[in-house]
C-alpha cells in the first residue's frame, strides 16, 4: 500500500506547482553571447559549422547586435578571428593590436551600447602561428611563465580597452594570479571581473570552434594543458586554486557532458557564481538533430539550460542566446 509521503505527483500536477520545484528558471540576466569578430571589417559571414553563427567586421557589428539588445541581450563575450595573412607569429603579438579585432569590437560595443556588459575571451591560439595557446619553447612544449606574461599584458590591455570581464581559456598554470596582479597595477581590478575557465577540459566538442575561429594546433594537440576528460579530481584542484589565485567566477567547459562538474564547481565554490559554456559542439549537434527531426529545437536547448540551471550554474554561455531571447519572450507552457 503507498504511503502517505510516496505520493509525488500532487505536488507538480499544475504548471505553477511544477514551477515552484525549481531552485531558479532561466532568465536573459543569465545568458552571455559568444561572438566571432573578424578583421575583415565589412564582413558578415556565415560560419558553416555552426549553422546560424557568424563572423562579424567591425562595420557590422552594431547592425548585428541592435536588435539583439532590444530583445534584452544583456552580455557578450568576444573571441578575435583574424583572417588576414601575416597577422600570427609564435608569440602571438597581435591578440591586444589596437587596431585588431578584438580592441575595435570593445571600443565599438562600449560606446554604442553602454549598458552591454562586454566580457573578452583571453587566449593566443587565435593569434599564434602553431596554434597553441601559449608561447613555446625550442622543443615545442609550453613556456608556461612567458605564456602566463603575455597572457596578462594582453588581459590588461582589453580591460584598458573597456571590457568589463576577462576570461582566459589557455589553461595555463598561475594565469589567474598573473592576470589578477596585472589588473592590480593597471588600477582595473576593482572593476573588472576575471571569470576563469578552471574547469576546461579537452576532447572533440570544440571542433567546430576551430573551424570558426581559425585556431586549431598545428602539430600535437591542446591535451598537455587542458584537463582530461576523465579528470574529476584535476578539476576539483584547478577549480580551487584558482578560487586562491583571484578568480571571481568558476567556469565549467563544455556543458552538456561535464554536469556532474558543474554540480561539483558549485559545490566547491559555494561563494561564486558558477559559469558554464555550451560549446560549439553541443551547439552544432542539437541543431543538427533538430533539423533531421530528432527532436523540436526549441525544446531541447530550453531543457539542457534547465539542466545547467539545476547543476547548478548562475551563467551559461551559449550560442543560442539569440534564440533564448526570442523564446523567453514566447509561452512556456
Ligand atoms: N576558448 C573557446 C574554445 O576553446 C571553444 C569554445 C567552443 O567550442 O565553442
Ligand atoms: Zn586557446
Ligand atoms: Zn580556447
Amino acid at each position: 500500500m503507498t504511503t502517505p509521503n510516496a505520493i509525488l505527483h500532487g505536488g507538480y500536477h499544475h504548471a505553477l506547482s511544477r514551477s515552484w520545484q525549481s531552485e531558479r528558471t532561466l532568465t536573459k540576466d543569465m545568458l552571455m553571447y559568444p561572438m566571432f569578430i573578424t578583421d575583415d571589417a565589412n564582413a558578415l559571414e556565415k560560419i558553416d559549422s555552426l549553422p546560424g553563427q557568424h563572423r562579424i567586421g567591425i562595420n557590422k557589428l552594431k547592425e548585428f547586435i541592435a536588435p539583439l539588445v532590444t530583445k534584452g541581450l544583456r552580455s557578450v563575450i568576444l573571441f578575435g578571428v583574424p583572417l588576414k595573412e601575416g597577422v600570427k607569429d609564435p608569440t602571438g603579438s597581435r591578440a591586444d593590436d589596437p587596431e585588431g579585432p578584438t580592441i575595435l569590437a570593445v571600443n565599438l560595443l562600449r560606446k554604442e551600447f553602454p549598458d552591454l556588459f562586454v566580457a573578452c575571451d583571453v587566449c593566443l591560439c587565435e593569434y599564434t602561428s602553431h596554434g597553441h595557446c601559449g608561447i613555446l619553447r625550442q622543443d615545442g612544449t609550453l613556456d608556461n611563465s612567458q605564456s602566463i606574461k603575455r597572457i596578462a599584458e594582453v588581459a590588461v590591455n582589453y580591460a584598458k580597452a573597456g571590457a568589463q570581464c576577462v576570461a582566459p581559456s589557455d589553461m595555463m598554470d598561475g594565469r589567474i594570479r598573473a592576470i589578477k596582479e596585472g589588473l592590480m597595477e593597471a588600477g582595473f581590478a576593482h572593476k573588472v571581473m576575471l571569470i576563469s575557465y578552471s574547469a576546461k577540459f579537452a576532447g572533440s566538442w570544440y571542433g567546430p570552434f576551430r573551424d570558426a575561429a581559425n585556431s586549431a594546433p598545428a602539430f600535437g594537440d591542446r591535451r598537455c594543458y587542458q584537463l582530461p576528460p576523465n579528470a574529476r579530481r584535476l578539476a576539483r584542484r584547478a577549480i580551487k586554486r584558482d578560487m586562491e589565485e583571484g578568480a571571481d567566477c568558476i567556469m565549467v567547459k563544455p556543458g552538456m557532458p561535464y554536469l556532474d562538474i558543474v554540480r561539483e564547481a558549485s559545490e566547491i565554490a559555494t561563494d561564486y557564481p558558477i559559469s558554464v559554456y555550451q560549446v560549439s559542439g553541443e551547439y552544432s549537434m542539437l541543431h543538427q538533430a533538430a533539423a533531421a527531426g530528432v527532436f523540436d529545437l526549441k525544446s531541447i536547448v530550453l531543457e539542457s539550460m534547465t539542466g545547467f540551471i539545476r547543476a547548478g550554474a548562475t551563467l551559461i554561455l551559449t550560442y543560442y542566446t539569440p534564440d533564448l531571447l526570442t523564446w523567453l519572450d514566447e509561452d512556456r507552457a
